[in-house]
């Protein structure tokens, strides 16, 4: 654990949506017997649906999508706000069949719906655990060189956002020693990130590196993570994504090595939040630091309400975590939660070339020697595993 204070729950979303919904393959499977489909074979069909156990919600958009486009042609309708997640969602799955004929999103829509009947485990369901067990990282792009480990956030098209849909696959359940395998760890950005951190901790870099890709740093938690709600029901989720947030945070405070953020954009929410852990924070000139909690009815988490105002002050952390006061790069690096602002054109050349220089430095005298210093103290540390679950106001 380091950082300024002293020194101190896979979504399918709406891009796999729309790549298995703009897919050819959905308009080459129609046969020509198949694009035959008659109204009746429709609206038997959606009698049909109405008998199936629960498909899922990419299932279900899909059905949405092909009904709409069926009966109302192509979408028509204004894009909903990026807050307006579920009607957004049903946009994005209707709109990505572009200018699909009404006849083959019938006959799509039979297909669909019959394939679903006759199936007894829906597919939809199966898949993404498959996936999961992939070997490799989805969301991000982890590398090694120079004795530098460096993991890369890679969900550029949604701004970074950190995905977590552990409910979906298996209870996240507690973990003392948690230690996460490819094997065992679904692969969503917050599993993804403790599992990379894990993994540096035991290679031979000197030092890691967390970054973003694209124009942002990280959009925070996906919006998504508050509103996919489980079979299990919400009060389940709110405990799994508690024990995650706990193991997630945990693997950043105790990684043993130095810790830096590189921040190449803006930053929201958690990516903001548990900044203070890190030892070092690079930014572009092109960064800002927003924690939107109370405009979403979230609590700050990451620590935050006990590093930020050690770091800052109470008076600007009460103003970015309770008002959600949006501050630039040379802001957070006067209130000390940015160590170096680079001008945007240079940073990425600038912050490599200082990080290879300070990687060649001797290992032993890095992270645990700041640590085990005056300012971190164990109560710090107790305090710390226990905040960002009770923290509701800074
Ligand atoms: C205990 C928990 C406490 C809370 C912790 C937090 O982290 S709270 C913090 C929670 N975070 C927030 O409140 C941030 C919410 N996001 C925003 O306010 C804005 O998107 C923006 C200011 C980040 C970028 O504005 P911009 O006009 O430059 O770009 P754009 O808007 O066109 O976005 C491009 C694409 O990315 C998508 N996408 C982006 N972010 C997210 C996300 N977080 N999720 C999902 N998707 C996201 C967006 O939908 C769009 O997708 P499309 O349509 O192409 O399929």
């Amino acid at each position: 654990m380091a950082g300024a204070a002293g020194r101190v729950v896979r979504r399918w979303y709406p891009n796999v949506l729309r790549s298995s919904l703009q897919v050819p393959a959905l308009q080459l499977h129609v046969s020509k017997t198949a694009m035959r489909a008659s109204q009746k074979d429709f609206e038997s069909a959606l009698s049909q649906v109405k008998l199936l156990k629960d498909p899922g919600n990419e299932v279900k958009l899909k059905l949405y999508a092909l009904y709409k486009q069926a009966t109302e042609g192509p979408c028509n309708t204004p894009k909903p706000g990026v807050f307006d997640l579920i009607n957004k969602a049903k946009w994005d799955a209707w709109n990505a069949l572009g200018s699909l004929p009404k006849e083959t999103a019938r006959q799509n829509y039979v297909d669909l719906v019959s394939g679903l009947s006759s199936s007894s485990d829906s597919s939809s369901q199966v898949k993404p655990e498959a996936d999961r067990k992939q070997p490799g990282y989805e969301t991000l792009v982890v590398t090694y060189e120079d004795s530098i480990t460096k993991i890369m956030m890679n969900r550029p098209a949604k701004k970074n956002a950190v995905t977590t849909q552990c409910l979906r696959v298996h209870k996240y359940q507690p973990s003392s020693s948690f230690s996460p395998t490819h094997s065992d760890v679904p692969s969503e950005m917050y599993n993804e990130i403790m599992l990379a951190l894990k993994a540096a901790s035991k290679d031979d870099s000197a030092i890691t590196v967390l970054t973003g890709n694209g124009d942002y740093y990280s959009s925070g938690n996906d919006l998504t993570n508050f509103t996919d709600i489980p079979p299990e029901g919400i009060e389940e989720k709110a405990k799994s994504g508690a024990i995650l947030l706990r193991d997630f945070v945990d693997c950043f405070i105790d990684f043993p090595k130095p810790l830096i953020a590189a921040v190449n954009g803006p930053a929201v929410g958690i990516s903001v939040t548990i900044l203070g852990l890190f030892d070092t924070v690079y930014a572009s000139s092109r960064a800002t630091f927003h924690t939107p909690f109370s405009h979403l009815g979230q609590s700050p988490e990451g620590c935050s309400s006990y590093t930020f105002p050690k770091i800052m002050g109470p008076a600007k952390a009460a103003e970015m975590l309770i008002f959600g006061k949006k501050i630039t790069a040379a802001e957070a690096c006067a209130q000390g939660l940015v160590t170096e602002v680079f001008p945007d054109s240079t940073f990425q050349k600038e912050v490599w070339t200082r990080l290879k220089a300070y990687s060649k430095l001797p290992p032993n005298e890095g992270r645990g020697a700041v640590l085990s210093g005056d300012d971190f103290e164990e109560d710090d540390r107790h305090y710390l595993l226990s905040t960002f679950i009770l923290e509701s106001r800074p």
